[in-house]
């Protein structure tokens, strides 16, 4: 991709067809629009400016007009999303970029597919698989899956990426009960994930994935030629996945005001089918009502055996954020991992992904899951 001014309109998939992130900003984008047409160029500003001055290599204004199909409207938002997060990173918390100068967050990808101008859960884990053998199958433990991108972190990241991706599709049954699943890339089957697969080696990226609540670019982010004005947004986190909240109104558990103001606020950041979606299952009659009032005490039992295992899900899910954070945090204490991605980010070790008070959060949750129970 030549240089530009910044200024001209390219057809995003032709555009996204003629790159390859280069290793040197830490990733390997397997082109996912254009079979194997591969190049590598610096996109965005290189490493050593990242200012918007004389040396920064501008990537055109992308648009979207030629883009065919939802499929590629999701995909042109991962890679630009990942293309940002990799240009605003790349020194790690201490030199963030604070402007995205000649960057791909102009695309205007995020417009048609509603979703923000940020990696979000959608991307990073939604969108981001593929079957290395097209024929066969994506069952645990994910030996025939890739993320299509990653980031640094090695095995323990496409963990990470992969077996949130298989809860997402561990759940479409239960997603299908209400209606049929909203139109995103989810998948098929109904496995059982191995959240153990996520080893602790490296603290996963969420916390740089924001710039909003995150210490390191308190002001938000300027999105240059869209708003001189900084804006904050939420990075990618398991709390924007439809999954939770559908259950959570399914079966009416009703959470602390200050958790609901999160989570409600997570789901701007879901593809906008999703958020209907959620949406109608919580103006429809109350299964719970339905329950009580049946006096059966086998539905009862049903549906207590429903918030059971939400509660122990979520149970499950803190003893992994403790292992993550903590694990993480002793090994960069004792310098076993190098670099700024072995270290886990100051946000993550106070605060959640999405800048939330991480253990408060999710055990206050999990009990108001609990106080969901219906006693006999
Ligand atoms: C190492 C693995 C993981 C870590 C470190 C982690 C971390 C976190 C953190 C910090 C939060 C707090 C909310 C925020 O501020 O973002 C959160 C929320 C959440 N995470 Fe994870 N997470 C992990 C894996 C998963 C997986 C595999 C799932 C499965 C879908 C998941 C589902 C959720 C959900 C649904 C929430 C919202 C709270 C709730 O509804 O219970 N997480 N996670």
């Amino acid at each position: 991709m030549e240089a530009g001014d910044g200024k001209e309109e390219t057809p995003l998939s032709s555009a996204l067809s003629r790159f390859q992130l280069s290793e040197d900003y830490g990733f390997l984008l397997p082109n996912p629009l254009v079979g194997d047409g591969r190049a590598t160029v610096p996109v965005g500003c290189r490493k050593q400016q990242g200012n918007g001055g004389a040396g920064d290599v501008w990537m055109p204004q992308l648009s979207t007009r030629h883009l065919r199909g939802r499929e590629e409207l999701y995909l042109a938002h991962l890679v630009l999303s990942f293309i940002t997060m990799g240009y605003l990173w790349q020194e790690g918390e201490e030199g963030t970029v604070k402007v995205t100068a000649g960057s791909p967050a102009r695309g205007e990808c995020h417009r048609p597919s509603g979703s923000p101008p940020i990696l979000s859960h959608a991307d990073f884990v939604l969108a981001n698989w593929r079957r290395k053998d097209p024929s066969g199958c994506c069952c645990p433990p994910c030996r025939n899956l890739d993320p299509i991108i990653s980031l640094p972190g090695g095995e323990s990241l496409r963990g990470f990426i992969l077996v949130t991706f298989l809860v997402e599709k561990a759940a479409v049954p239960g997603i299908k009960v209400g209606r049929e699943p909203p139109a995103v890339p989810l998948p098929r089957a109904h496995p059982s994930p191995s959240i153990a697969l996520c080893s602790p080696s490296a603290p996963p990226p969420c916390a740089w994935l924001s710039w909003k609540d995150n210490p390191a670019m308190p002001d938000g982010l300027v999105y240059e030629g869209v708003s001189e004005e900084p804006m904050a947004f939420s990075g990618g986190s398991a709390a924007q996945s439809t999954v939770l909240h559908a259950f959570d109104e399914l079966l009416g558990i009703r959470h602390s005001q200050e958790s609901t103001a999160f989570l409600h606020r997570m789901r701007d950041y879901m593809p906008p089918p999703h958020r209907a979606f959620i949406e109608e299952i919580g103006r429809a009659p109350s299964l719970k009502q339905h329950v009580l009032c049946s006096g059966d005490a086998r539905l009862r039992a049903a549906f207590n055996r429903c918030i059971t295992a939400l509660a122990d899900f979520r149970s499950c899910h803190i003893a992994i954020v403790t292992k993550y954070i903590a694990v993480a945090k002793a090994k960069a204490g004792r310098a076993e991992v190098g670099g700024w991605a072995g270290r886990p980010p100051a946000a993550l070790e106070a605060k959640g992904t999405g800048g939330s008070h991480i253990f408060s959060f999710l055990k206050s949750v999990r009990d108001t899951t609990r106080d969901g129970l219906i006693s006999a």
